[in-house]
């Protein structure tokens, strides 16, 4: 029942850029699938939302109710999906998913509403990118379990309401802060996904190669814990590829050495900067000698849409300490010329940044479970 593929239709996804194997193909989404976790004790980290989530779907089970509306918020990769299928699952309820960008007008999103059975969960995808007046209807539905159905135009349409099965809605965004509140409020809870710590990444990456049935030395999980930028999705995929070396080129055995050479074949460095980090630190260092520059400028720089950057990059790259965001624009810091190795000239902007460097450490993001508000 938790088959299908979750990769919503709908307009290409500036997300799913593949950060290590462009190439891939269908194969390596139903593999993306098949390492997903599907119950919450699978589930590894994000203690607090895990925490959060278990009173919730608790609470439910006892009432015998559909559970509260959930809002995951988080970067790419960091399990939002993968949630909203265990919350199905857990409940033992059907799972509907579509996505924002697949409801253009108000009556794609009548049409799902309309057939959903009774406690079923509706996995809505990148919400924050649905049509305005769908988004209206959204509302209503969440509240009162109502869709008003506008039948004729002009001055002689009417709206006929329709009621609709209980259900609960999971949203799942990158971006909370685009959410206008009205739709933000009507969420039982948000569920705030940050990036993994190394110690959890190694445990994903047990369990992963465990499931892929090729072993996977404690070194060599380490080392690709440390350059998976915070992130489960990268994480496997990267697993995969020292999955092939050691199977093509090696003894079938993912050791530190295997990991080592899969990394670097793959441009993946020390602290798990991929190709698109290091361009981007590359131009705001050379062309505009550490900044500020506008988020704008610095994506064109790249060859990039500026959700892109802001998105899938910058987050890693400001927690990491490379890079800080100041009201005037994106500032390198120290560890970002450093690291680089190129010499920084003496009227570089740092400011706040260079602060913001030293207290930062580089490598993987910090403890998950950011506080969520209830
Ligand atoms: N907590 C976790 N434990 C184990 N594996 C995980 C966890 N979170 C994510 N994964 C793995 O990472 C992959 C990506 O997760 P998922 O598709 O849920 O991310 P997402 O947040 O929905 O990303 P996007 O914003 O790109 O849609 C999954 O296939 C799963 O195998
Ligand atoms: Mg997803």
């Amino acid at each position: 029942m938790h088959d299908h593929d979750d990769r919503p239709t709908g307009p290409v996804d500036p997300y799913t850029r593949e950060a290590v194997s462009p190439e891939a193909g269908a194969d390596e989404h139903q593999l993306e699938g098949a390492l997903r976790p599907r119950s919450l004790d699978d589930f590894v980290g994000q203690e607090r939302v895990r925490d959060q989530l278990s009173l919730v779907l608790d609470s439910a089970r006892k009432r015998n109710r559909a559970p509260d509306h959930v809002l995951m918020s988080g970067g790419p990769g960091l399990g939002k999906t993968t949630l909203a299928m265990i919350i199905a699952a857990e409940l033992g309820a059907p799972l509907r998913i579509t996505s924002g960008p697949a409801i253009e007008r108000s009556g794609d999103l009548a049409a799902v509403l309309s057939t959903l059975q009774e406690g079923e969960v509706l996995f809505l995808d990148e919400i924050h990118r649905m049509a305005r007046p769908a988004e209206e209807m959204l509302y209503v539905a969440m509240e009162d379990f109502r869709v008003d159905v506008v039948v004729g135009k002009g001055p002689g349409a009417t709206a006929i309401p329709l009621e609709i099965a209980p259900f609960t809605l999971v949203g799942a965004t990158t971006r909370a802060g685009m959410l206008p509140a009205p739709l933000r409020d009507r969420f039982g809870f948000t569920a705030h996904m940050d990036f993994y710590t190394a110690q959890e990444l190694e445990r994903i990456l047990h369990r992963s190669a465990g499931l892929l049935g090729v072993p996977l030395a404690e070194d060599a999980a380490r080392e690709i814990a440390g350059r998976s930028r915070g992130t489960p999705r990268i994480a496997n995929r990267l697993l995969r590829r020292v999955r092939d070396y050691a199977e093509v080129r090696g003894d079938g055995v993912m050791s530190l050495e295997t990991a080592r050479a899969t990394l670097e074949l793959y441009e993946v460095d020390a602290l798990g900067l991929d190709r698109l980090d290091r361009a981007i630190l590359d131009v705001l260092l050379k062309r505009f000698r550490g900044g500020p520059v506008g988020l704008s400028t610095l994506a064109v720089s790249v060859g990039e849409e500026a959700e892109t950057v802001e998105v899938v990059a910058e987050p890693f790259l400001v927690r990491s300490g490379f890079l800080a965001r100041t009201p005037r624009g994106r500032v390198a810091t120290p560890l970002a010329w450093s690291h680089l190795g190129i010499a920084p000239p003496p009227d570089a902007a740092f400011g706040a940044a260079a602060a913001a460097a030293q207290s930062g450490t580089p490598g993987n993001g910090t403890s998950g479970g950011a506080p969520a508000t209830p």
